[in-house]
């Protein structure tokens, strides 16, 4: 006798085995067997984006919509899978960057989200932040720049001097260089600086409430959530305190601060119309349409702005309702190409 939880768990075996028939069959058939199909999308994404990214809500109304996603199998050459209208990826590596311009260039009828050296300039915190600081944002809602930074390739035993001549005011967070590591440091003192292990970016601590802002942004849609983050540093703490203190993953998606009972000073949110503004500047500037920003407002001001990370293809699966703003994404790129 089958149980009613062994009923429900075949039953979405079943679904889950048609879905993919499906999805084969897309990939496979000529557009014109498939009338209701209008985007096909193929990815290529770890397990641990397609587990938070590709969620059924998001697959399921996509299917409603037109659009089908494909895994890509990263064992046959890409020319030989699809055919595809947009393809969707976050891996890393030199090899994968080739498959993909190589790809791009043999078919340039393809909408490759996004382009693998715009994505290379925001994996190296060095050019992470550059367009931000040319832009030099700043108009009756705000403005928007960067934290006074410095690179460290090699030396520990020299970075006292460089951060002394550059005129960087302790205390300073140091990031590793390459920002898929997520370590980071806060140094009080100038001795302690040598403890540090390059490469790494050294960049002024900003006061801002110990609530940062979350800057989604898929296309031309714009979403804002708040994390919390590092707690101010006062004068005086700064002044009775030394070494180098290490925090694995701060303002991570359990650290929101959206429902929080926060002053309203700290939580309002940064004017929509400057978020616009900048968004879409660097969309332009960085060549990518998949991202999201960090931003912190300097503690005391209504309209100092600061960006102090930028990452592509973000945790979209904790942005409220990405299931809709990303499939309409999808459909409005699939419009322009036709
Ligand atoms: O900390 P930042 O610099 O923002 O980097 C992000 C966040 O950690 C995201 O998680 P969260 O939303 O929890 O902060 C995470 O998304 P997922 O965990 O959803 O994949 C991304 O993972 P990768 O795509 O693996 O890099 C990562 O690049
Ligand atoms: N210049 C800064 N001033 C104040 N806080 C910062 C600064 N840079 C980073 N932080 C804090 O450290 C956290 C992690 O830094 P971030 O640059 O976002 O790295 P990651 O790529 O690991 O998310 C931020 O979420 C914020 O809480
Ligand atoms: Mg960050
Ligand atoms: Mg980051």
């Amino acid at each position: 006798m089958r149980m009613r939880g062994e009923i429900a768990k075949n039953k979405e075996e079943e679904e889950k085995e048609v879905r993919n028939e499906e999805k084969k069959m897309v990939a496979v058939m000529p557009r014109k067997y498939s009338s209701k199909v209008v985007v096909v999308v193929g990815y290529a994404l770890t397990s641990k984006k397609i587990k938070s990214f590709l969620q059924p809500k998001l697959e399921g109304l996509a299917r409603n919509k037109g659009i089908v996603f494909v895994a890509i199998d990263q064992s046959k050459p890409l020319s030989d899978q699809g055919p595809f209208d947009i393809v969707l990826h976050k891996l890393s590596g030199k090899e994968w960057r080739g498959v993909l311009e190589d790809y791009r260039k043999a078919h340039p009828e393809v909408t490759v989200l996004d382009p693998p050296d715009a994505i290379q300039q925001v994996h190296n915190r060095q050019s992470m932040l550059q367009d931000v600081a040319d832009l030099d944002l700043s108009d009756p809602y705000g403005k928007v720049g960067v934290p006074k930074q410095l690179v460290i390739k090699k030396d520990p035993s020299s970075i006292s001097e460089e951060v002394n001549k550059a005129g960087l005011r302790l205390p300073l967070v140091a990031k590793p260089l390459f920002a898929k590591s997520h370590e980071l440091s806060l140094a009080y003192d100038e001795i302690s600086l040598q403890k540090l292990e390059p490469p790494l970016v050294l960049q002024e601590f900003i006061n801002h409430g110990g609530v940062l802002f979350k800057v989604y942004i898929v296309g031309e849609a714009i979403k804002v959530v708040r994390r919390f983050s590092l707690p101010d540093v006062s004068k005086r703490e700064l002044s009775e305190s030394v070494g180098v203190y290490r925090f694995p993953r701060v303002s991570c998606a359990a650290a929101s601060a959206d429902e929080a009972d926060l002053d309203p000073c700290v939580a309002e949110l940064p004017p929509r119309p400057l978020l616009e503004r900048l968004a879409k500047e660097l969309r332009r500037r960085l060549g990518l349409r998949l991202f999201n920003l960090d931003i912190i407002r300097e503690h005391g001001t209504r309209d100092n702005y600061y960006v102090i990370d930028i990452n592509y293809f973000p945790g979209y699966g904790k942005m409220p309702e990405y299931e809709h703003i990303f499939t309409d994404f999808l459909l409005s790129l699939a419009a322009q190409s036709k």
